[in-house]
């Protein structure tokens, strides 16, 4: 990671609302090459609106979003709905919409670890199969920036923690930056260089230890599904409008 180079994207004081309601206020986050970022925060607390405003689909009313020029950004969405009953392989999926020799089609599902897929029907793809397609077709590319929105989620625990392992071996092979969203915190704290816990506003930031030391998430890190809830609690010494998170953790 080249946390001393120029980030490759940086958001400063972001806002954005949808009519009245900020549901982002002040937002400041960067990824430097090569590093994986991870944003968490319980439903709601604009993470996807983060990435959408990134990647530049959703208008921010304050703040700056600043991208490296010429800045390459690969996207795995959570999940995409193909018509079931449209025949079509793998291999033509990562033609689309723009035609791709088969030996680079190829190098990509073996990038994205599925190296025997490319014949298979998208349609038949079991969902870790196919979220590896998405990976596949999102580093087609070459992107500086890979952004995952919540990618492995619907995956096992063992098929969610192969997939963030191939996320990590991608960003080892090609040196881009990630930046993701993720539920599953203890692939959260093992896998960041970087974790940003996000609740409209940033509550904290910093590595996964700085993050995991704090008091109440030591303590409840690992206690089922309690231990998730730990990590938006640490050391809030103020209330948030949402505060069904505190309550879903009581
Ligand atoms: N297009 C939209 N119009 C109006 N409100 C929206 C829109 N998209 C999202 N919101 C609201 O903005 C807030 C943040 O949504 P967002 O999807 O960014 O949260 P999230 O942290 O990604 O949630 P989750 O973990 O459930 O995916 C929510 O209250 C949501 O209802």
């Amino acid at each position: 990671m080249m946390r001393d180079a120029a980030p490759l994207v940086s958001v400063h004081d972001l806002t954005v609302r949808y009519g009245e309601a900020a549901v982002l206020r002040d937002v400041d986050l960067d990824v430097a090459p090569g590093e994986i970022v991870t944003i968490v925060g319980p439903n709601g607390s604009g993470k996807s609106t983060l990435i959408k405003a990134i990647l530049g689909g959703v208008k921010h009313s304050a703040g700056r979003i600043e991208r490296k020029p010429g800045l390459q950004i690969g996207y795995v969405p959570q999940r995409l709905v193909l018509d079931p009953t449209l025949p079509m392989n793998v291999e033509r999926f990562l033609s689309l919409p723009h035609r791709i020799p088969a030996s680079r089609a190829r190098e990509a599902l073996e990038r994205a670890g599925v190296p025997e897929i490319g014949k298979r029907q998208m349609a038949a793809l079991s969902g870790g199969q196919f979220q590896r397609a998405l990976l596949a077709r999102a580093i087609l590319e070459e992107p500086d920036l890979l952004i995952l929105d919540e990618a492995a989620a619907g995956l096992d625990q063992p098929g969610a923690a192969a997939f963030y392992r191939r996320i990590h071996e991608v960003r080892e092979e090609t040196g881009c930056g990630v930046l993701m969203i993720s539920h599953d915190l203890h692939v959260v704290m093992s896998a960041s260089d970087r974790v940003i816990c996000l609740n409209g506003h940033v509550c904290c930031a910093g590595t996964p230890e700085v993050v995991a030391n704090a008091p109440d998430y030591r303590r409840l890190f690992g206690e089922g599904t309690r231990g998730a809830f730990a990590l938006y609690r640490h050391n809030h010494d103020h209330r948030h409008s949402q505060d069904h998170v505190q309550d879903a953790a009581e």
